[in-house]
């Protein structure tokens, strides 16, 4: 009997496109099938429906990239900093493709395993359905997701990264210049001198220095606009419903409510997101409540203000003079109003465009890419929880143990009963608040999920997977006495009104039940319905019911030595001796179904199942 290796510790699968196959037997109809947003498979369009054929298999995708060497490939199609791409390219192939069509992009996006894009590249429902589930990963290579689907990109279970950073400062330095340029007519004085003209009446400016500027949305950017509006003399004020106070008051800012922010500024800078609840927030009925002469200037989104009002609250007299960053559409049509107007000053999106933060932007996002392509969680991920490296490390063992029990829990319902709910208990001595289970509860959902049906499961989807199937994953924690140090016990899964293809994994309560703990690192299955067991979870499983009686391991085992069929580990769990024993046996290969038959014609052998792990 060889002992049992302890199994690596990867923490890939968490993020990984790999898609086991179904395990044999395993029929999908033991999850309820609800309606989908994608049709049967990791990610279809109408297109795949029709023609499943075209769709690439896991076989397929594997061919492509060891066709390109079994580097991922990357493409970025919009210009970035050259350290950020030399980084990319020490990882993967990177086809830099820029200014492509919708259409040019959703041919490109199903050869790629991450794309990377600036704001101006729309990653749409229809991108996502085109990558046809070998796209892993999005960089968005700057702040504003606006531009990614986020939900498109949740579905399909690819991760979408931002480099949030990177480029406040050149945001906030830039909203800076514009409000000096504006309230100096910078940019329309030289205009005219350029002309020929010489108008110095014409291009009398207004002071900063006494004046009251509002800053809506203070997060990263306008803090930063914060503290140097404050160094130009000016008075601070902002609004922002989600800051915390003691933050803006440690920069000697006071937060104000919307209303009073515009009412009472001289000059209005916006650095919020554009959101459904941001979108045109900036109206005729916001403008109407500002004071009259006021000054705006927009380095966050074209969207958040409604430009049509704008252009009227300018030609009313209104708004003074606006600073335009951002435009609704980008690029504005040629011939729009706003642009034109002799008091806007415009530039073309260049908040982030400052040579330094081109370059910063450009590793902290082929950094999240590579990390996320290696399997890592980002620690700038926009649509997956966020879990420090240290949490991630150390459950890692935690990880795989709650995946393999969800797989031997679906591999023990009999064909044909729709699973409900899943319940995962957590045995700790840890505070609750301090032991994160997002990470296992998704792996359990993956467990369940991926040996029964075509869905595949990740980090990024594992929720939405089971919000779909109609799957209620109910997590519960037994605290226990002792030392946090560890942080699980032991983890428990349990599915509720299911029929069982093994009976002994019935609990009293008549619920599947199987439990793990970790043991050196490795995964162990400790409990199967009320019987304690002690095997590695590696390779197989045969669990055999018997009643308690000397000699039964015996011919088990030459069964399946003569069958050449290695075992890595045996145990047996009885409730007493000469009565009920359950015999977990560990082995590496898959049994031939003669082994099989053999083990289910030994006297005494009730019943027996045969688990993939
Ligand atoms: N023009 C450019 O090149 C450029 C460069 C960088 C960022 N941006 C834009 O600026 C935005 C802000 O960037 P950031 O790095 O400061 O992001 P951030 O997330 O750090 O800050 C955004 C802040 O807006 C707040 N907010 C959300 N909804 C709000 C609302 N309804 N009213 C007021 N505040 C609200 C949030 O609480 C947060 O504090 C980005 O979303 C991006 O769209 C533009
Ligand atoms: O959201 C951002 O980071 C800025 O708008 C920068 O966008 P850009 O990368 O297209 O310059």
């Amino acid at each position: 009997m060889a002992l049992a290796t302890p199994t690596p510790t990867p923490l890939r699968h968490l993020l990984a496109a790999h898609h086991p196959e179904p395990a044999a037997g395993a029929t999908p109809s033991q999850l309820a099938q609800p309606p989908r947003a994608f049709p049967p498979h990791r990610l279809r369009s109408t297109t795949f429906a029709a023609a499943p054929s075209s769709r690439p298999s896991a076989v397929t995708r594997a061919a492509a990239r060891a066709a390109g060497g079994g580097r991922p490939t990357v493409l970025v199609t919009e210009k970035l900093g050259a350290a950020g791409l030399e980084l990319l390219r020490a990882f993967a192939n990177v086809d830099c493709a820029y200014e492509l069509t919708a259409e040019e992009l959703r041919a490109k996006v199903s050869l790629v395993d991450a794309l990377v894009v600036r704001s101006a590249t729309r990653v749409t429902r229809e991108v996502f359905e085109a990558a046809r589930g070998r796209l892993r990963v999005v960089g968005r290579a700057g702040v504003g997701i606006d531009n990614v689907d986020l939900q498109a990109a949740t579905e399909a279970g690819c991760l979408v990264v931002n480099a949030p950073t990177a480029n406040t400062v050149a945001a906030a330095e830039h909203a800076v210049a514009l409000l000096a340029a504006m309230a100096r007519n910078v940019a329309q004085a030289d205009a005219s001198l350029k002309s020929g003209k010489w108008q110095r009446s014409k291009y009398v400016g207004v002071s900063l220095v006494g004046k009251t500027i509002a800053i809506m949305g203070f997060g990263k950017v306008g803090s930063e606009v914060a503290r140097r509006a404050k160094g130009l003399g000016m008075d601070v004020i902002a609004h922002d419903p989600y800051a915390p106070v003691d933050r803006a008051r440690a920069i000697g800012v006071d937060l104000v409510s919307f209303d009073d922010a515009i009412s009472t500024a001289d000059f209005i800078s916006l650095h919020m997101p554009l959101t459904p609840s941001t979108t045109k927030l900036f109206n005729d009925e916001t403008f109407a409540k500002m004071t009259k002469g006021v000054r705006i200037i927009n380095v966050a989104r074209g969207g958040v203000v409604d430009e049509e009002a704008l252009l009227r609250a300018l030609d009313n007299g209104t708004v003074a003079q606006a600073a335009l960053d951002v435009f609704f559409e980008e690029p504005p049509p040629k011939d729009s109003k706003l642009v034109h107007h002799e008091n806007v000053t415009v530039t073309p999106h260049l908040g982030a465009s400052t040579t330094e933060a081109q370059e910063g932007v450009a590793l902290e996002i082929a950094e999240a890419v590579i990390g996320a392509l290696r399997g890592e969680l980002a620690a700038t991920a926009v649509n997956a929880p966020m879990v420090s490296a240290e949490v991630l490390a150390e459950l890692s063992p935690y990880v795989i143990l709650a995946e393999k029990l969800g797989r031997l829990a679906v591999q023990l319902v009999a064909g044909g009963s729709g699973i409900k709910a899943v319940k995962v208990v957590y045995s700790s001595a840890r505070d609750p608040d301090d032991l994160d289970t997002r990470i296992l509860r998704a792996m359990v959902t993956k467990g369940i999920v991926e040996p029964i049906s075509s869905a595949f499961v990740n980090m990024v989807n594992a929720d939405y997977v089971a919000k779909q199937r109609g799957l209620r994953i109910i997590e519960e924690r037994i605290l226990l006495d002792g030392s946090p140090e560890v942080p699980i016990n032991s983890i428990q899964v349990q599915l509720a009104n299911v029929e069982s293809k093994f009976a002994g994994a019935l609990s009293d309560d008549g619920d599947i039940r199987v439990e793990g703990k970790v043991k050196d690192g490795t995964p162990h299955l400790t409990l199967v319905g009320p019987f304690s067991v002690d095997v590695s979870l590696e390779g197989n499983l045969i669990l055999c019911r018997q009643v308690d009686q000397p000699g039964i391991i015996g011919k088990v085992g030459s069964i399946l030595g003569t069958m050449n069929l290695n075992v890595n580990f045996m145990s047996v769990g009885r409730i007493a001796p000469g009565k009920q024993a359950i015999m977990a046996i560990g082995i590496d290969e898959e049994p031939e179904k003669e082994a099989l038959k053999l083990i289910g014609e030994t006297p005494s052998v009730q019943e027996f199942v045969f688990l993939k792990l």
